[in-house]
């Protein structure tokens, strides 16, 4: 079977393992490093799967999946090195690494580790941890048809998987990477407003809770267009035109478009971070 270490066990790198163990991986054939002894005590307990160090998992893991924050990732890349280094002239094949990370080109690993390191990178976001990621994953210059299957099938068992072409993994970052955060943001909001309207929050939460759901459930559906499903909600001179009323005064969409783009950009900044010679801010 084949053996996967999780290199940075944060938020993306947890909700992996937790996804993984969930679609019926064993947890002997999980690993997992984190920096805080106090956290890794934690997650091994929590999921049984073993904590190690990163030339633990270098050494005995298949694939090796970088789940670290971009502004982390040189000091992880000098440390795998010279045991990927050490791998290759050994008789076993050379370990995938797949690159969970925003922004950072699969260019920069080729770079950075033994030549002909194959690397994929791959855009999730954490509804992994119920089944329902969206994934876009991305072939680097070494990586085979094989290993791209290999990762197609791994995240396919924690939700849904497209692969792109790697020109898009900005864009695509800004859109589903970070896209649960702007639905949460938005239940938080309706939340709000119900409180203003004089609903107690559990129940407001509910309600919202069970309309994103119903909504999403529709969106997915046969019936799926999101223009004609607004439209059925609008009744003529109702309360849905009142409120979509003040969303256009507003400029929400304008707001959403913009919110977006800059996302994009950011990510294409956190790339241009690490490129050789270059100065600019990390943070
Ligand atoms: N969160 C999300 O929704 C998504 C995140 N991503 C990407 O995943 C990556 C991780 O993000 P996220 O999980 O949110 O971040 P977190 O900060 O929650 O997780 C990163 C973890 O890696 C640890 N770490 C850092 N360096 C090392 C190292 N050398 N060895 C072992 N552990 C290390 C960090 O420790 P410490 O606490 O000390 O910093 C932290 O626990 C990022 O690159 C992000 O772009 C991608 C898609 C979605
Ligand atoms: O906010 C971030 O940078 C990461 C990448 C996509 C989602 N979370």
């Amino acid at each position: 079977m084949t053996k996967i270490a999780v290199l940075g066990a944060g938020k993306i790198g947890e909700a992996l393992l937790s996804g993984l163990l969930s679609a019926g991986r064993r947890a002997s054939d999980l690993l997992f490093t984190e920096r805080h002894p106090q956290r890794a005590a934690e997650l091994a307990e929590r999921y049984g799967v073993r904590a190690v160090d990163v030339p633990a998992a270098a050494e005995e893991a298949d694939v090796l999946v970088v789940a670290v924050k971009p502004q982390d990732i040189e000091p992880l890349l000098d440390e795998l090195e010279p045991r990927l280094a050490h791998r290759g002239g050994s008789d076993r094949p050379r370990s995938l690494v797949v690159s969970l990370c925003a922004g950072l080109p699969t260019g920069l690993f080729e770079a950075r580790l033994p030549e002909g390191t194959s690397v994929v990178r791959v855009m999730p976001n954490t509804p992994m941890l119920v089944g329902e990621a969206m994934s876009v994953i991305s072939a680097g210059r070494h990586a085979t048809d094989e290993q791209l299957d290999l990762v197609e099938e791994l995240l396919g068992s924690v939700g849904k998987v497209r692969r792109a072409p790697e020109g898009q993994q900005d864009a695509v970052t800004a859109l589903s990477g970070s896209g649960p955060a702007y639905f949460f943001y938005l239940v938080e909001a309706m939340i709000d407003a119900g409180i203003l309207v004089g609903i107690p929050r559990a129940m407001a939460a509910e309600l919202i809770v069970q309309s994103a759901v119903g909504a999403a459930t529709m969106l997915r559906g046969a019936e799926g267009h999101p223009v004609m499903l607004r439209e059925a909600v609008t009744s003529p001179a109702g309360t849905t035109i009142a409120a979509i009323r003040e969303l256009e005064k507003h400029g929400v969409r304008a707001a959403l478009l913009d919110a977006i783009e800059a996302a994009r950009d950011r990510s294409v900044e956190l790339g241009r971070a690490h490129e050789i010679g270059s100065t600019t801010d990390q943070g």
